[in-house]
């Protein structure tokens, strides 16, 4: 698949920069555990406009630092996703100087369900990719990302997209306009491999696993997407995973409900959570319904971002 080009590129002295978006999901349809442990999905992707920004520069080895009000959530060792891309692009294509000093800009809330690392894992590849001048093609770059994570493809390409597989493999979807969420942040976050499980739980007390139907991306969330409709994604939006993360973090359902008495159009748990995110008619009801999830007690703050938006991108100073 073709991805967005480059907006701009930034390069200040000899490093590199990188801005790259969260994500919502605004379907999930999750089918039963696979041998291999992970779930197949329909997971359809919209890429919204809260961003960590990742910059690269020479270094004598590989070294991390975050700023940022979550950086010290964020893992500094081989464990980043950010120095996991680094090292898989420099061994793939034997970079023979491939010390770097990774920087990373953290907006995107730490383990909220927003993709925060799969977007600083696809930052840095895209960024270290620039700095390296590895040669290697767009297919390539997203087979890294798939083995980086689950997510990682859909943070280089950004737009709106349709995962399927683990959710790596991706088909973009067309978007007439955009979309107003809110994001409700919660304290502290929740663990993705936990909510898979806790899903699958909640299913076995329901039933054998082969009732569990074959996850499909709803017609009505395409359309919807299609048309740039926020009342029809609204009354179309599905999260399998929502019943497992209330269930880890009850006090979910009041966040929940405090936005959509706050006149959002819909709220959901985004991904795997603890982030709520409600879809808004415009921005003036995006930002109303933000004041009110603040001023409920319900949630650690709210956000207001759009999209869709481009992928990682490359910026100029
Ligand atoms: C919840 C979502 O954010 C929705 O977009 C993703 O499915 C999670 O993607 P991710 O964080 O990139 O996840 P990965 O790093 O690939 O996998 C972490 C863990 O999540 C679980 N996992 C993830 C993706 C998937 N399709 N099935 C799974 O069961 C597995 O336990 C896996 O070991
Ligand atoms: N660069 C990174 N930024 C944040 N967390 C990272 C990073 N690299 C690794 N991690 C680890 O990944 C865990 C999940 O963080 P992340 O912010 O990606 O969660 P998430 O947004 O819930 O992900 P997803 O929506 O893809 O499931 C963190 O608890 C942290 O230990």
């Amino acid at each position: 698949m073709t991805a967005p080009e480059p907006a701009a590129v930034r390069a200040g002295g000899e490093g590199v920069t990188v801005r790259v978006p969260a994500k919502v999901n605004v379907q999930l349809a999750v089918g039963p555990p696979r041998p291999d442990g992970f779930h197949d999905l329909a997971n359809v992707f919209l890429a919204v406009g809260l961003y960590d920004e990742i910059t690269v520069r020479p270094a004598e080895s590989l070294r991390i630092t975050v700023s940022g009000p979550d950086a010290a959530l964020v893992p500094l060792d081989s464990g980043n996703l950010a120095a996991r891309a680094a090292t898989l692009l420099g061994k793939r294509y034997e970079v023979a100087d491939r010390g770097v000093h990774i920087h990373i800009a953290k907006d995107i809330p730490v383990a909220g369900g927003m993709a925060g690392g799969s977007a600083d894992g696809a930052g840095a590849l895209l960024a270290c990719d620039a700095l390296w001048g590895t040669g290697a093609s767009r297919a390539e770059l997203l087979e890294i990302c798939a083995e980086l994570g689950s997510d990682v493809p859909f943070s280089l390409v950004g737009g709106a997209a349709l995962g399927v597989g683990r959710g790596e493999r991706l088909t973009p979807l067309e978007v007439d306009g955009t979309f107003h969420w809110v994001f409700a942040l919660a304290d502290g976050g929740l663990s993705t491999p936990a909510v898979y499980r806790e899903c699958d739980r909640l299913r076995a007390e329901g039933g054998p696993a082969e009732a569990v139907p074959e996850p499909q991306a709803a017609p009505a969330v395409l359309e919807a997407l299609r048309t740039g409709d926020a009342a029809a994604l609204a009354a179309a939006v599905t999260n399998d995973l929502q019943p497992a993360a209330v269930s880890l973090r009850p006090s979910l359902a009041d966040t929940l409900r405090a936005g959509t008495e706050a006149g959002a159009l819909a709220g959901l748990v985004s991904g795997s959570g603890p982030t709520c995110a409600f879809l808004a008619e415009d921005a003036s009801a995006a930002e109303k319904v933000a004041r009110a999830l603040r001023d409920s007690g319900t949630c650690r703050s709210a956000r207001v971002a759009a999209g869709p938006v481009p992928g990682a991108t490359l910026l100029t100073a």
